[in-house]
């Protein structure tokens, strides 16, 4: 018997190995095989009795782990087909290794009403010291180790199921008072329901506030009664804690978690679970609609128009809405795609009924905030903003400020007029004062003390302002109140910040993106966006629609409870259509203008491009061969253009822009991509 194993190698098919007599090895089936000189991973993707390789054939080592299913095997050699690389590489990067999950806090598994365990199962004096102390509130493992006899305590109370491991990182917790649907809302439930098992994708259209998230718990609860599986993603990992304990109310018990952050152990446990058909609702961000959940019935995309939503860093390249679609054809789940600013190709889709469309016009809590602009000037909070934060303190509401930056200044500027720049990428340095130093955005790098590469210069002026800066200005204008900073340098206390901002303990919080989005904080009744205009300046033909989507979505976070809401948006453009469409609350304006925009120029919806970038020595030459090359095959190609090194590595773009069958076309014009070459279709970004 031969296996055809797929190896982590780019862009190879899979090789031939022998199964040894002794050894039972199916379909996904994880095995170790030699390989050259070195032992791999792979995974079995297809057994076969005559070897389609002449040579001599190697046998198959070891097995491991339970097999992984064929409908996740094929959605994957789907995802790696679509992004040029080989099966192997696609299922290492996709699937998680098993791997042992360790607990690192523990909680009580028991609920106080539970009726006590029986006699003989009362702990031992070691056990109950542990348990009053996780009582009390210690629950991490490290201090409960200390105890005397701790360490024993804690491992026999895990396995007897009296302790459970914490599913860090969420502490949130919702008080669940029952919800009687609005008519719209019971309407969308409805047709979701009847999409399920029949493949069928919806955009849920409606403003923040509208009941979305409702919306899709409800749907996910009826596909349960149905006995089928649900998949609830985010784009952010803040906005987990929120829609997990929403779904553990409605859907009446926890879902499982899925993330790139969670400790290989939890990602292991979540994806063996789910391959075991014991997770019914999984909530995760985006690598989790790869999760395996047999009979999957629904998988929903919260603010699909987040451009998180695209694995951008490193291939296979992907966007969780294809996947999701990809499972709809494949495994009949329903997709519901939810917006207040959805993509312009997704809204476009649902205008040509090619996708239902479902909206919720009103929103269910609150009235819409009164949104005002002010202009930018040189203060990073102007005198408007700063005036509203004092009233709105004053009576006890709690505000938030959004800034598309983050550190202290965005630039750095020498006498000479250059710009203090990172020496491999090419990017403009940021100042972080938490560093007292500056650092690279695209790279990393950490610069202390610069000198002007071009006079030698070493005192710079410094302009732009980041989160740090907003932050630093919040404390100065606002002593008495307790500010609180929430952007990717401080994410890992992303939890302890947020249920503070829960608790009311935060008066001021300010933040990047990840504060922009769905987070419901019924306190917070002024939203502050510092600068607009930044986010306009960034020369892609998605600037607009990102625009639109961010100051809708912040201004969304104003105004969620009792309070009337507020928003005040610093601008000096207040006329240009995003930011004037955005302020309206407009969708369908913004939608008119953009289109008109996207057609003259023929970007996406009106072609479909594909990213392909040249990297290493001589980049720009290499994609200019590459280019006459594909003109010549009638392919439409722009560039190539010179990109930004990264850490020192040249880089070079095409753009292939073709109809909707150019990634097909593409694929067949080139069957062994030169390995200097990577290929992104569908890209978000084009710089
Ligand atoms: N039918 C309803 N009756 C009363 N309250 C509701 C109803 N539907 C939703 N809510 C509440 O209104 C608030 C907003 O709803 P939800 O979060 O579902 O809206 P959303 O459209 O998802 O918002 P966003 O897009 O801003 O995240 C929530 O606190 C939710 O519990
Ligand atoms: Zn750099």
């Amino acid at each position: 018997m031969i296996a055809r194993v797929a190896l982590p190698v780019p862009r190879a098919a899979p090789f031939d190995y022998e199964v040894p007599p002794d050894l039972a090895v199916a379909i996904g089936d994880r095995v170790r095989v030699p390989f050259g000189t070195r032992h791999m991973w792979g995974i079995v993707v297809e057994l076969a009795h005559e070897p389609a390789f002449s040579g001599r054939l190697l046998p198959i080592e070891a097995t491991s782990g339970p097999a992984l299913p064929g409908s996740a095997l094929e959605l994957i050699a789907a995802v790696a087909r679509q992004s040029f690389v080989g099966h192997g590489l696609a299922l290492a990067r996709l699937v998680p290794p098993p791997s042992r999950s360790r607990a690192r806090e523990v909680e009580l598994a028991l609920s106080p009403d539970a009726a006590p365990p029986p006699m003989a199962a009362l702990p031992s004096p070691s056990q109950a010291r542990v348990l009053a102390a996780v009582a009390a509130g210690t629950t991490e493992v490290r201090e409960l180790r200390k105890l005397p006899g701790g360490s024993r305590a804690v491992g026999s109370l895990l396995r007897a199921g009296i302790l459970r491991p914490r599913r860090l990182p969420f502490s949130y917790r919702e008080e669940g008072n029952a919800i009687t649907l609005h008519p719209r809302q019971g309407e969308a439930v409805e047709a979701i329901r009847a999409g399920i098992g029949h493949g069928r994708v919806y955009l849920l259209f409606g403003p923040p506030g509208s009941g979305k998230t409702e919306v899709y718990l409800r749907s996910a609860a009826e596909g349960r009664t149905k006995g089928t599986t649900s998949l609830l993603l985010a784009p952010e990992v803040s906005l987990l804690p929120q829609l997990w304990a929403r779904a553990a109310r409605v859907l009446g018990s926890p879902p499982e978690t899925y993330f790139g952050e969670l400790p290989p152990g939890e990602r292991w446990r979540t994806w063996d679970g789910a391959q075991r058909g014991e997770v019914r609702c999984a909530v995760g961000t985006r690598s989790a609609a790869f999760l395996p959940l047999p009979n999957l019935g629904l998988i929903v995309l919260d603010e699909e128009g987040e451009p998180s939503y695209k694995q951008e860093e490193m291939a296979p390249y992907y966007h969780a809405r294809t996947v999701a679609e990809l499972r709809a054809e494949r495994e009949g789940a329903a997709v519901v795609l939810g917006a207040a600013a959805p993509s312009v190709e997704t809204y476009f889709r649902a205008e040509r009924g090619e996708i239902g469309l479902l909206p919720l016009p009103d929103r269910v809590v609150g009235a819409p905030p009164a949104v005002r602009v002010a202009p930018r000037g040189d203060d990073v909070i102007g005198p408007i903003l700063a005036e509203a934060m004092g009233r709105h303190l004053a009576r006890g509401g709690q505000v938030l400020l959004f800034i598309n930056r983050r550190g202290f200044y965005t630039g750095a500027a020498c006498r000479c007029r250059a710009i203090l720049r990172c020496p491999q990428c090419q990017i403009p340095l940021v100042f972080h004062l938490s560093e007292r130093a500056f650092r690279c955005h695209a790279c990393g790098r950490v610069v202390r003390d610069p000198s002007c590469p071009n006079c030698g210069e070493t005192r710079f002026h410094l302009f732009g302002a980041g989160t740090e800066r907003a932050e630093h200005e919040a404390k100065r204008l606002f002593p008495q109140a307790t500010v609180a900073r929430l952007d990717a340098d401080t994410a890992r206390d992303r939890d302890r910040i947020l249920s503070s901002v829960a608790r009311g303990e935060v008066q001021i919080l300010v933040g990047a993106q990840m504060v922009g989005k769905g987070l419901d904080f019924p306190g917070i009744s002024l939203v502050g966006i510092l600068n607009a205009d930044q986010l306009l300046s960034v020369p892609d033909f998605r600037a607009g629609e990102r625009t639109y989507q961010l100051i809708a979505g912040a201004a969304g976070r104003a105004g969620r409870g009792e309070r009337p809401g507020e928003v005040i948006v610093q601008s000096d453009q207040p006329d240009y259509y995003a930011i004037r469409s955005a302020l309206a609350g407009d969708y369908t304006a913004f939608y008119m203008e953009e289109m008109k925009y996207r057609e003259s120029l023929r970007y996406p919806p009106f072609s479909r491009l594909v990213r392909l970038i040249a990297t290493g020595r001589e980049a720009e030459a290499k994609a200019g061969s590459l280019a006459e090359d594909l003109s010549g095959h009638g392919f439409e190609v722009l560039g190539p253009a010179r990109l930004f090194p990264r850490r020192g590595v040249p880089r070079a773009q095409l753009l292939v822009r073709g109809r909707r069958d150019v990634v097909d076309l593409l694929a067949h014009a080139l069957p062994h991509l030169p390995p200097w070459l990577r290929v992104d279709p569908d890209p978000m970004w084009l710089g």
